[in-house]
């Protein structure tokens, strides 16, 4: 288990709530994980409007119960991602101790996910491991009701759309929503084919708050040179405990 003391490296300055630890696994892992994924049989995608995606470990029925279904060798052998994510701690007071479902998403350039809150099916604590290439990832909160403009909705609230925090997933790294930006803020990816970072408030694009914390030669340079970065295909592995799991389980289908 990391230590409090260790933890506190990987705070964003956005929110004491989100966590971003660069390099969560090695180059030679990330590729092994994409084959995996790009070998995988066709069946187990599910296409919705403006991405592709699979779920491991099993599906959530209408009533918030997993049915469960064995997670893949390739995130709990090796890589060990379970144990891994174990290991930073903040699954220690969730109902199984470690994540029990991974929801894998795949983005191509221009894709993205509207602002969304993964609701109270899971405990509320979310890492997310990026594949491939990089995002920006955006936590909004509700427009308070004396707010007055109503902006965009969801779920009948209005969304207050600037953001409270934003955070860089490069590759490789892991994000982690915990407390407070779990149960009351909502995250999203804008639909864009490239990012525009600022390094500070006066340049134009961006401002992201894990800045200090970046590790990628080629992302760092773009940023300092003031140049947007151009996404590629990105795969993210959204990790998270259901609270409620059947006792019953379908075959696998793998
Ligand atoms: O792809 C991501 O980083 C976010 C995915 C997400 O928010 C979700 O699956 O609920
Ligand atoms: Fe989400």
């Amino acid at each position: 288990m990391y230590a409090e003391s260790a933890l506190s490296q990987f705070h964003t300055e956005g929110h004491e709530d989100a966590f971003y630890v660069p390099n969560f696994i090695t180059p030679e892992e990330e590729q092994y994980l994409i084959r995996k994924i790009c070998e995988s049989p066709q069946p187990l995608w599910k296409s919705l409007a403006n991405r592709r995606l699979q779920t491991w470990g099993g599906e959530i029925t209408t009533k918030g119960t997993l049915v469960p279904q064995p997670l893949p060798p390739f995130v709990n052998k090796f890589p060990d991602l379970v144990s891994r994510i174990k290991a930073t701690g903040f699954f220690k007071n969730s109902p199984h101790a470690e994540p029990n479902q991974i929801i894998m998403n795949e983005y191509l350039p221009g894709q993205g996910i509207m602002p969304h809150e993964d609701g109270p099916r899971y405990y509320p604590v979310v890492a997310t491991l990026s594949l491939g290439s990089h995002a920006v990832f955006h936590y909004y909160r509700y427009q308070a009701e004396a707010d007055g403009d109503a902006v965009s909705s969801g779920q009948g609230r209005s969304i207050n759309m600037i953001p409270v925090s934003s955070v860089l997933l490069e590759p490789r790294s892991l994000i982690i929503s915990s407390g407070s930006i779990y149960t009351s803020h909502l995250h999203g990816i804008d639909a864009l084919e490239e990012d525009l970072i600022a390094l500070d408030a006066s340049a134009s694009g961006i401002k992201v708050s894990n800045v200090a914390q970046l590790q990628d030669p080629a992302i760092k340079v773009s940023i300092h040179q003031g140049v947007p970065i151009k996404r590629g295909t990105r795969y993210s592995l959204t990790c998270r405990d259901v609270e409620r799991v059947s006792v019953f389980s379908t075959h696998p289908r793998r």
